[in-house]
């Protein structure tokens, strides 16, 4: 969504290796963003995405590491030296201050005049569409009006890094939508590098150039989200795309899973993943014949709603999630604990190096 990383100057943006001790957690994390893209740090609770957000902020020390920013040491100076803006979840607004009051304080603390403050934080209003609300205080604003007003108070202090933790978190579903398709374009435009922690796998598909997987403390995958979503490396990135993720042994053409020997689209030779989604695997009462696919005899451990259709859960000689219509649970007199067939075509499953 920004320039390209060429353009930019070789040594903006942020590099961090963060290690944080604490007596029964460890993160020790490589960051790089250049200046003017977006990252979103994903993974499950308790990964340490929030610790990464406050070691950068200077609000948790760290153990080991550094931090530059602009190709200047950041870990050596204290939060409020920091050229950083945050955004948290519950915005941690001033409920005292006007909105207009909120944004000004901070180039107030550093240094502005009272008169140039409340300038910058007008034209910041103006920006995010609220400068009509600059007199109201944050107890009457909608939680997508505050969640605006929390981002200009961040960009107020013309960061070289904005920190977002969970910025959306805090909104009803359709206000979100909307505040998401807006803080991606505010994101477009600002020139500073940017670290987003979120759940939200659409969230951070939408909002960010690359994607950081983290998971118990280290880093687990990191790219694209096409990347990461077509080659998940852990159980967590697999169920975060929807897909079923093995890890096998390949010898070119197959990759044999515990017992079961599956056909790939792709070669590969040694430890390898396969990866197939939901919707690719089909059910059958007796065994199909016909065009070579993988086939395996399975039993129904679970059937649940999944959108429009049904995701059936499988075991066997291995556990895989099928996507049906309900129409084909009808068809076929799906039931817990019955034994079916399961069929993937090779085209549809995807092998690659592990
Ligand atoms: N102040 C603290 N003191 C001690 N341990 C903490 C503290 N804050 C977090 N932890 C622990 O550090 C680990 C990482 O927590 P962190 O909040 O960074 O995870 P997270 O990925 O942000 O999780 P979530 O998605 O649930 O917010 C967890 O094991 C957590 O219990």
């Amino acid at each position: 969504m920004n320039r390209p990383v060429q353009d930019r100057p070789p040594h903006g943006g942020l590099h961090a290796r963060l290690v944080v001790e604490r007596p029964a957690f460890r993160l020790d994390v490589e960051l790089e963003v250049a200046a003017g893209e977006v990252v979103a740090l994903l993974g499950p609770n308790g990964a340490g995405k929030t610790t990464v957000l406050r070691a950068l902020a200077g609000l948790t020390g760290l153990t080991g590491g550094s931090i530059t920013l602009d190709g200047r040491p950041l870990h050596t100076l204290p939060t409020e030296h920091r050229r950083i803006g945050m955004v948290f979840q519950d915005y941690l607004l001033f409920p005292h201050l006007s909105a207009l009051d909120n944004v000004a304080f901070g180039p107030r603390s550093d240094g502005a005049s009272k008169a140039e403050a409340r300038r910058t934080a007008g034209e910041l209003l103006e920006r995010v569409g609220l400068a009509e609300y600059a007199a109201v205080r944050p107890g009457r604003l909608s939680g997508g009006q505050a969640q605006r007003v929390a981002l200009a108070r961040a960009l107020a202090v013309r960061p070289r890094l904005l920190l977002l933790d969970e910025p959306l978190a805090a909104l009803d579903a359709h206000t979100r939508l909307e505040i998401r398709a807006q803080l991606r374009r505010h994101l477009a435009d600002f020139d500073g590098a940017t670290v987003l922690v979120t759940h939200d796998p659409l969230e951070a598909m939408v909002l960010a150039d690359r994607l950081i997987v983290v998971e118990h403390g280290s880093v687990v995958q990191q790219g694209t989200s096409a990347e990461v979503a077509r080659r998940p490396r852990t159980d967590y990135v697999a169920r975060l795309v929807g897909l079923n993720l093995h890890r096998g042994h390949g010898d070119g053409a197959h990759v044999k899973v515990g017992e079961l020997l599956l056909s790939a689209s792709d070669h590969v030779e040694g430890p390898a993943f396969v990866a197939f989604a939901p919707a690719a695997v089909a059910l059958y009462r007796s065994r199909p014949d016909g065009s070579p696919r993988n086939l395996w005899r399975a039993r129904i451990d679970g059937i649940e709603r999944h959108g429009d259709n049904v995701r059936v859960h499988l075991d066997g000689p291995i556990t895989a999630s099928a996507d049906v219509t309900p129409a084909a649970v009808a068809d076929l007199d799906l039931s817990p604990g019955q034994e079916i067939w399961a069929a993937v075509k090779a085209t549809e499953t995807h092998a690659y190096p592990a």
